[in-house]
């Protein structure tokens, strides 16, 4: 197990040492901030390997201190903590690029948990089995068991969202490496001046920044496995350092004259098609060659669709015991629209798609109309794809309609229900949240304003209309006044969100 440096951002002051204390006893380091504004010079500061923030904080809430995050630095892992029974909230946290949510109250277990998939890459419970009933995903598994056990290189390809990470820790859990750390690194995430030292380590001094050394990803793989997600978007010569690396297995550290050497498995994804990508003089050959030993392709969903009514039972179950729901059921009807569908994100829209279904069931069965699926290739909906902004009046409810009208939901919610949620009027305390006070059952829809995923879904749509005026991805790029890498990571955040774009640039 390795030791992470871990930010907590908490207001709530006995909440906060009750996690650091955890935390801290599990082997880890804690720094600790009171808002968001705190947090910020602190990372400013210190190599931080994981955030755990709460969401409503005083000021600056969680997030927004996310958002900053993403911008400032890129790919570094944050845990939102969500209020109990805000089911927007967690779903909103994800869909944000959360890594993980931690309804409140949790306990000791969940969050080390939660904490421990991150820093260690140590696989949940859901991860130890995935779904594989389709004829073709069961044969994919079989071939995952038989390859796990040796230490070959293996290159998964398939779609955006189809499940490469998931295999590629399947691979990990069941290789005789399981104990050791798994690693996992988004190449396309990271910019690409920072993607070297992030990977191999730096000295102090390397660079403008490099206040401490600090060891790359390598070698915090080390004895373990690294995944390199997302490796078709590594610049050529960084491939250069990367295929040396792997040939050499040892690592030099930006700014450093000493090697290490290293062992460590490396596992490799990719949703371009790689060999086109060689052809083309975007990807190195031999690198190519050095990371498809073992090549597996994800098919898309739509191509195995005894998948697809196990996953959507699975991914509901993981969010209902999360979100402390009662058990939620999908109809005959939904099911079978699920099955019809033809699931452009694959798994990824498919959880997102289950996620809004929670929030606009009722009588906990989701049928078919909760899932939305026929209004995706609607304008408004594209749009508006992940959580419940812009639905159709008549699927608002009531209620949420008043929020609509400027009153605020939480207080509706608390004042007229008298649920837990984080509202001052809440009968349990922020350390309550954490040590387990029982939640009570009740559950209202909530209000389907957002003006975050408002303004990106604006975004979103401004990226559409430029890329369909420019027909060139290039262009558009320098016409938005960001770089090609930004608008393909803007892309895949669409995709993620289960915007169809080939649709809607088809539509030009
Ligand atoms: N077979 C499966 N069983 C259970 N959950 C799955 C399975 N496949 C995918 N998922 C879930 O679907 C989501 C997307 O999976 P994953 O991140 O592995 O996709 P990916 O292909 O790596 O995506 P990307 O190309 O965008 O990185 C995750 O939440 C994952 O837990």
């Amino acid at each position: 197990m390795s030791k992470a440096k871990i930010l907590i951002v908490e207001d709530d002051i006995e909440l906060r040492e009750a996690l650091v204390t955890t935390i801290e006893m599990n082997g880890h380091q804690c720094l600790e901030a009171e808002s968001a504004e705190a947090a910020l010079p602190l990372l400013e500061n210190s190599l931080v390997d994981l955030v755990v923030s709460d969401v409503n904080m005083p000021g600056m809430d969680g997030h927004a201190l996310l958002d900053q995050i993403q911008k400032l630095y890129p790919g570094l892992p944050v845990i939102l903590m969500t209020a109990y029974g805000q089911i927007r909230q967690a779903v909103n946290a994800i869909q944000a690029g959360a890594i993980d949510y931690m309804v409140k109250p949790f306990d000791p277990t969940t969050l080390m948990r939660s904490v421990n998939r991150v820093v260690n890459g140590d696989i949940d419970d859901d991860e130890a089995q995935p779904v594989a009933e389709d004829p073709y995903s069961r044969r994919l598994f079989q071939m995952a068991n038989k390859v796990a056990t040796t230490d070959s290189t293996v290159l998964i390809s398939g779609e955006s969202g189809t499940g490469k990470e998931v295999l590629a820790r399947y691979i990990h859990a069941h290789s005789n490496r399981s104990k050791a750390p798994f690693v996992a690194i988004n190449c396309a995430a990271i910019p690409e001046n920072m993607l070297e030292a992030i990977l191999f380590g730096h000295e102090k001094g390397a660079f403008t920044g490099a206040y401490a050394s600090a060891p790359g990803k390598f070698e915090q793989a080390n004895g373990g496995t690294l995944l390199l997600d997302e490796i078709s978007e590594m610049e050529l010569g960084l491939q250069a350092k990367l295929l040396r690396v792997l040939q050499e297995r040892e690592v030099e550290r930006v700014g450093g004259r000493k090697t290490i050497a290293l062992n460590v498995r490396v596992l490799a994804t990719t949703n371009r098609n790689l060999h086109e990508y060689v052809r083309e003089g975007k990807f190195r050959e031999d690198l190519f060659y050095r990371l498809s030993v073992f090549p597996m392709h994800w098919r898309p969903l739509r191509e195995r669709p005894l998948d697809i009514v196990p996953l959507a039972e699975k991914l509901l179950t993981k969010h209902t015991r999360k979100m402390k729901l009662p058990s939620v059921n999908i109809s005959t009807a939904a099911k079978t629209s699920l099955t019809e569908y033809h699931w452009p994100g694959n798994v990824r829209e498919l959880d997102n798609a289950l996620q809004r279904a929670l929030i606009l069931q009722q009588g906990n069965v989701i049928q078919a109309d909760d899932l939305c699926l026929d209004m995706i290739g609607q304008p408004w909906m594209a749009m508006t794809a992940p959580v419940t902004t812009a639905m159709p009046a008549s699927m608002v409810s009531e209620s949420a309609q008043d929020a609509k009208r400027g009153e605020s939901w939480d207080e509706y919610a608390v004042g007229t229900s008298g649920w837990i949620g984080e509202n001052p009027t809440s009968s349990l305390s922020e350390t309550e949240h954490f040590a387990g006070g029982a939640p009570q059952d009740s559950y209202k829809p909530e209000a389907p304003v957002d003006l975050g995923t408002d303004l990106k879904m604006r975004e979103f749509q401004i990226i559409i209309d430029t890329i369909r005026q420019c027909r060139k991805r290039k262009l558009a790029a320098e016409k938005l006044g960001i770089s090609p890498r930004t608008l393909r990571y803007k892309l895949a955040q669409m995709r993620d969100m289960g915007i169809d774009l080939e649709t809607e640039l088809a539509l030009s």
